[in-house]
């Protein structure tokens, strides 16, 4: 992240010292910041002409002020919950902007779209339309539906966050696509309006993007000759971050070829769904050296962050940079795990890294910003960190840290008889 760097022998953030914002809030401490957020946006933004939609998705970073920041910006939103739903409206966004993605909808959730005048479902199987049909039918209403399809294109990542294989289960298989459009067509409370995919997360290469791309406009020609015209085409989200320093994925590459392959639909709107490539560089987890613990051939380094606060190396053997907070001078020697407190051999944050840091010293777990509180739980009885958003030398807190009653609120103690 360039809004990361060294000053005085200090790790920043934009202006902020690190060490100053650890020890005003606490660690362990997420820290965003919004100029990044703000220049990932931008960046969307300047390749992808004005008429066409970025639907920013909520998953990767929920907090009320990012999805605020976000909305100032003329952001719409990809959501997969009812909660999702109500922390835009929360954040000050509309849900006449929101598309709602997600396997198994349940019929409170539609009822509460619709109520809300959800911009657009994003539907996932045969099933859910139909339930989504009989939701809209009992509001008196027309439910706004895209088909999400799968098109069974192999996005080379992580097989947990691989969506569009036909052995996943997100989407309808895109050989039974022409009966369920045919069929959405023909339902009197369902709008049909558009298509969609997402083929999967922290996709470093454009070719699966473009190959899925392609196979949904070769479902568009189909559509069309049946005079099944649709208003949008969504193409999720799944562009990669840099976390290892050295690929990075070819954005502009992308979004020229999916315009150029609408050249022939001047009046279609195309959406993305872009997540992780907002947030996931903004932010890093700070985090404070408990011991430091040496045996024969092993050294590790025992933080006060664990998988609760950042499930993604446990979940996926996910590599992130960890860096000294304060600035060190010479090459460290040692390889050591960097581990966190948690009861569980996988609860770690990196295995054999250089970094030469003592007990009572902080660390920052870069490329912390998606992903990363959202999956966030209590395991261990262990609150969840503070969040802060800062820009230049300000910094807000934006989400206090959790404490003891926040975790035990609505657990009840059996009555004695
Ligand atoms: C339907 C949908 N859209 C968008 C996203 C955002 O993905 P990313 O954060 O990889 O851009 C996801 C998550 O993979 C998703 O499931
Ligand atoms: N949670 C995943 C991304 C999943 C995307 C949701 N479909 C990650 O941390 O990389």
């Amino acid at each position: 992240m360039s809004q990361l760097s060294y000053k005085a022998g200090q790790l920043h953030i934009e202006s902020n010292n690190l060490s100053a914002l650890a020890e005003q809030f606490g660690t362990p401490l997420y820290v965003y910041s919004k100029s990044q957020i703000l220049a990932n946006w931008q960046k969307f933004r300047a390749f992808w002409p004005s008429q066409h939609k970025l639907c920013y998705a909520v998953k990767a970073n929920s907090n009320l002020a990012i999805l605020q920041l976000l909305a100032q910006h003329g952001a719409w939103f990809d959501i997969v919950s009812g909660g999702e739903l109500k922390r835009v409206l929360a954040a000050g966004g509309s849900a006449n902007q929101v598309v709602f993605s997600g396997v198994a909808k349940s019929e409170a959730e539609i009822r509460f779209a619709l109520e809300k005048g959800i911009a657009c479902f994003n539907v996932e199987s045969a099933a859910e339309l139909e339930r989504i049909e009989q939701v809209a039918r009992a509001l008196k209403t027309r439910a706004p539906v895209s088909l999400r399809v799968n098109p069974d294109v192999d996005a080379k990542t992580h097989p947990y966050i691989s969506t569009g294989l036909k052995a996943n289960k997100f989407g309808i298989a895109i050989n039974d696509a022409m009966a369920v459009f045919r069929r959405a067509h023909t339902l009197n409370h369902i709008e049909l309006l558009g298509a969609d995919c997402h083929i999967g997360s922290q996709i470093m290469s454009d070719a699966p993007f473009l190959d899925a791309a392609k196979r949904m406009f070769k479902l568009l020609e189909r559509l069309q000759e049946e005079a099944i015209e649709l208003s949008h085409l969504d193409l999720g989200g799944g562009f990669g971050v840099d976390y290892e320093g050295h690929a990075t994925l070819d954005l502009e590459n992308y979004l020229q070829g999916v315009i150029d392959l609408a050249h022939d639909y001047p009046k279609l709107t195309l959406m993305l769904e872009p997540g992780r490539a907002i947030v996931g560089d903004a932010g890093v987890l700070i985090s404070k050296v408990e011991y430091i613990k040496r045996s024969d051939d092993k050294q590790f380094v025992l933080v006060d962050a664990g998988m609760n606060d950042l499930m993604r190396p446990s979940l996926y053997q996910a590599w992130h940079d960890i860096v000294p907070v304060r600035e060190l001078t010479g090459v460290a020697d040692g390889i050591v795990d960097v581990v966190g407190p948690v009861c569980e051999t996988g609860c770690f944050l990196g295995h054999a890294r250089h970094l030469n840091v003592n007990a009572d010293d902080l660390i920052a777990i870069k490329h912390a910003g998606a992903y990363g509180f959202t999956m966030a739980s209590n395991y261990n009885t262990r609150v969840r960190p503070a969040e802060v958003l800062v820009e230049n030398d300000r910094a807000w807190l934006i989400r206090e840290r959790e404490t003891f009653d926040d975790l035990i609120r609505g657990e009840r103690l059996i009555a004695e008889e």
